[in-house]
């Protein structure tokens, strides 16, 4: 069987890979735990673009520009499709949402939809203010917590407060008064299970072989159960809280419309149904939130664990603004250091290393190679952004790269060795947002603290934690934010 299955790859002249075997291919020699370290070492093995044959699925990975650009842009259509595993089935209704569905009329419908409220410059100039009122009291309720400068405090949690108040003012023009406060913590704590579940291997195998899924169906249940309490919660406490405080006489029909607004005028025209629209809000709260908690996360890790830079930071701000202007969102595009950190921390710790797996539905081409139906495409952006052919020193974190022999190097994919965010139909829209929030947010937290690790530790443990298409750190670290006076 190894051998017809190996003369039958070839006769097709399919990538590459690990020897298969029938109902479960390279599952017993690749097993569960796949991420863009383990595809490094297979590209070594198999090149630039190869085949795994796991049980029923089909991955492709690609490790080079020119076939990563080929993915994106040149054949962006034949791949724009998505690849759900049976997990995101579950989350997303099959694909009625708008990141996990197929490249097509519902996809379009969809984004462009969800562009009015979130996507535009507009969304920008009148959310920033917002936006640095949270990263203000973030800084005032560390100056107010007095273990902040002593023993120190897991920041990570206030800054998920701030994230969700981002988020949830533009999509319900509502915002959680603290950490306790009970509506937030349901909401975090769903969230919270849905990442775990969904981000978890642990169910790989039941996935890639179909005869093993009886031994999910206890965590498959579990998923069913947690999207229905999401998707309740969601419907009963922002939806219909909304529906009615819209329909009040009192309300001024004048006023900003959130995105809740928004996605029902588009329900009431039959453009999208219910459903649609909680699956937006779902995809949101995933999307829009956890990539920006954990950037900041590693940014602040990176930031303790090279001081130099961090001084170096503080004084760039120091210098450009003066000691008693706070930044703000037309700020950081005055402050290049502040943009090469970002960068650089989305360099080395890409939250999201291999994009969003995509798919094509039909048969294609890639370099040279078939690419059998509906496989599964991860790009690896992350070895793109670190392969030592294409960087000086890519373990290093070093912003002044981009100052220095990459300064012509964006964010936004303009060269496609560095694509945080992807590039291309299924790129990233929320970049419009996420840069803003991530500059105000680091330059307040810089302008305001001297952060250190806690006593006894010389640095910030950045163990990563690989999930299905996400890398956070394992640790929620423990921060020491000593407050400067000058300010
Ligand atoms: C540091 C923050 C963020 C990073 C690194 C990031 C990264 C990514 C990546 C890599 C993709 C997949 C691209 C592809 O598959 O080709 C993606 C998709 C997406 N992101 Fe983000 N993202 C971030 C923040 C946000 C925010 C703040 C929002 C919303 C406000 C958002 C909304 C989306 C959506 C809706 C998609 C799916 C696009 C589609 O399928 O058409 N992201 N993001």
């Amino acid at each position: 069987a190894v051998v017809v299955s190996k003369i039958r790859g070839r006769r097709r002249n399919m990538p590459p890979g690990p020897i298969t075997l029938p109902i479960f291919g390279s599952w017993f020699q690749v097993g569960n735990n796949l991420d863009h370290h383990d595809f490094i070492r297979y590209a070594q093995k198999f090149g630039h673009v190869f085949l795994l044959r796991m049980g029923q699925r089909r991955i492709a990975v690609v490790s080079s520009p020119e076939l990563a650009k080929e993915v994106l842009l040149t054949q962006g259509k034949e791949f724009g499709s998505r690849s759900r595993n049976i997990v995101f089935d579950i989350f997303t209704g099959k694909g009625q949402d708008m990141i996990f569905t197929d490249y097509g009329d519902h996809w379009r419908k969809m984004r462009r939809i969800v562009t009015v409220p979130f996507f535009t410059n507009k969304v920008v100039h009148q959310y920033h203010g917002d936006w640095e009122a949270e990263a203000e009291a973030v800084v005032e309720d560390m100056r107010n917590t007095p273990a902040a400068s002593m023993e120190g405090v897991v920041l990570r949690r206030r800054i998920e407060l701030m994230v969700y108040n981002n988020v949830y003012k533009i999509m319900f023009d509502k915002k959680f008064e603290s950490e306790e406060d009970p509506l937030y913590v349901k909401l975090k704590n769903v969230n919270g299970e849905r990442s775990r579940l969904g981000q978890s291997l642990e169910y790989n195998f039941g996935d890639f072989v179909p005869i093993f899924r009886p031994f999910l169906r206890g965590y498959l249940n579990k998923c069913k159960e947690v999207t229905r309490r999401r998707l309740n919660l969601y419907k009963d406490s922002f939806v219909e809280v909304r529906k009615k405080i819209a329909s009040t006489e009192a309300f001024d029909k004048n006023r900003l419309k959130c995105g809740i607004d928004h996605f029902l005028e588009c329900q009431a025209n039959g453009e999208i149904n219910e459903d649609n629209v909680l699956y937006i809000v779902e995809n949101m709260n995933v999307a829009a939130i956890e990539t920006v908690i954990w950037t900041l996360e590693w940014a602040v890790a990176e930031l303790i664990n090279n001081p130099e830079i961090q001084n170096k930071l503080r004084a760039e701000l120091d210098a450009v603004l003066g000691p008693n202007k706070q930044v703000t969102e037309p700020d950081t595009h005055k402050l290049p250091y502040l943009q090469a950190v970002i960068k650089e921390t989305l360099r080395l710790r890409m939250v999201v290393p291999c994009l969003v797996p995509h798919m094509n539905l039909d048969k294609a081409n890639l370099g040279g190679y078939e690419i059998p139906a509906e496989s599964r495409i991860f790009v690896n952006a992350w070895w793109l952004a670190n392969d030592p052919a294409l960087w000086k020193k890519p373990e290093e974190f070093r912003p002044e790269r981009f100052l220095e022999e990459e300064s012509s190097v964006e964010v936004n994919g303009n060269d496609i060795k560095y694509i945080p965010f992807g590039v291309g139909r299924r790129s990233c829209p929320g970049i419009m947002m996420a840069m803003p929030v991530l500059g105000i947010t680091l330059g307040r937290l810089v302008q305001n603290f001297e952060l250190f690790p806690p006593l006894g530790q010389s640095k910030i443990d950045t163990a990563e934690n690989n999930g299905q298409f996400a890398t956070r750190m394992s640790k929620h670290s423990t921060i020491v934010l000593k407050p400067r006076n000058i300010i």
